[in-house]
């Protein structure tokens, strides 16, 4: 495994016209080039990952896996506006050398994917094995493969979509609510909204989960509040949202996350292309499409367009327990799924 920092130290004009001074990008890598550079496989992360794709994605990326260092040269970069090392809200705002906090500009999925072909130029990768990536890690493939459609000979996008539904703009919105809802969002502090953030990921761990997902892991009570009397008991689901909330609080923060959701938003591979389906079509990559039946966050219909309007592309819905993070937890289905398209175009994976 490599840790890098890709430095931009030129002018990048944003979607929305503001211009920027610099970027920098955290990457990681695993494995190495060949000699025809033809084993790149570019992982894209989802909302509150990071570069270290090992980690978050162990049953797919390792020695003796499907995507594998001894064969591959795997690469998987930080999101800007994240909190793992590219640029993002708590960086220096070189105009006013203060943390950009509330300042910092969204960045529009198209403008993540141009910032990745600066460093796509930088490595001298000219082909892209397979890109692949789910919820807003497909969303970046799919843009991408869209934008430079001679790139990607492979594109593998799970449980993501090809422009946010108003359901999820509407959940994205309720969790800045609840960020805009706490008292120190207003602060210019790395700290800012930390109440609010915890609250935002309860909200979305109700998208990330199902019904059947809570029924299944959250019945009950807690041990403590068993003596408690009936008004008193502390229940599973409940403290389960808590523990949720207090983990990512941890470990984020809310100016990246609110970031992040208006990134997420922003998202229409239309956008001046005509049409959702136009832009789909110009896809040149051999398309895998994954789903899963318990995703309410990115259902199965919106796989199926997308699949739809790729030319050959193939489509699988899987079965998960756990909802839409299902992609992030299905390793040995979602493998086979991928050995067996390997295999069906004859796929070397040497
Ligand atoms: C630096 C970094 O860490 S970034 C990289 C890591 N993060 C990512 O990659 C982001 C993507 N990953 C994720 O979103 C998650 O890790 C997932 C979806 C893969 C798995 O989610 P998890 O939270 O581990 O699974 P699950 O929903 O089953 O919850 C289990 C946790 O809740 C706790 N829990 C379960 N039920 C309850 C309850 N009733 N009350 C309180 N806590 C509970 C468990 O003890 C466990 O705690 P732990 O995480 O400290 O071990
Ligand atoms: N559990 C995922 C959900 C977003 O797809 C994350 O936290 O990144």
């Amino acid at each position: 495994m490599h840790q890098s920092i890709y430095h931009h130290n030129k002018e990048f004009v944003l979607e929305s016209g503001e211009i920027i001074p610099s970027f920098h990008l955290q990457y990681t890598t695993y494995g190495k080039l060949n000699a025809t550079k033809s084993n790149v496989v570019w992982v894209f992360h989802a909302l509150t990952a990071n570069s270290e794709a090992a980690d978050w994605w162990p049953g797919l990326i390792g020695r003796g896996k499907i995507f594998n260092p001894e064969k591959h040269f795997i690469i998987c970069v930080n999101v800007p506006g994240s909190c793992y090392g590219s640029i993002s809200p708590l960086d220096i705002n070189a105009k006013t050398n203060q943390p950009y906090y509330h300042e910092f500009p969204i960045f529009t999925l198209r403008d993540i994917v141009k910032t990745f072909q600066h460093l796509r130029q930088y490595l001298q990768i000219e082909k892209i094995w397979i890109g692949i990536g789910g919820s807003l890690g497909g969303m970046q493939l799919l843009e991408w493969a869209i934008s430079e459609p001679e790139i990607f000979e492979n594109i593998i996008p799970i449980g993501t979509n090809a422009k946010q539904s108003p359901w999820g703009i509407a959940l994205n919105a309720s969790q800045r609510m609840s960020i805009e809802a706490d008292a120190t969002w207003k602060e210019k502090s790395d700290k800012a909204g930390l109440e609010g953030l915890k609250v935002a990921r309860s909200i979305a761990l109700l998208s990330y989960r199902d019904y059947n997902a809570y029924n299944t892991t959250q019945q009950g009570i807690t041990e403590d509040s068993r003596n408690y009397s009936i008004d008193k008991q502390i229940y599973r689901a409940e403290t389960y949202q808590k523990y949720q909330g207090e983990k990512l609080a941890k470990r984020f923060n809310a100016f990246s996350y609110y970031n992040l959701s208006r990134t997420m938003d922003s998202h229409d591979v239309g956008r001046g292309r005509d049409s959702t389906e136009t832009a789909l079509s110009i896809i040149k990559a051999k398309t895998l499409v994954i789903g899963i039946f318990s995703d309410i966050l990115f259902p199965p219909e919106e796989q199926m367009f997308i699949a739809n309007n790729i030319t050959n592309a193939e489509i699988h819905i899987i079965n998960s327990l756990f909802g839409h993070d299902g992609f992030l937890l299905e390793f040995d289905t979602i493998e086979k799924i991928i050995g067996n398209f390997l295999n069906k175009k004859n796929l070397k994976n040497e």
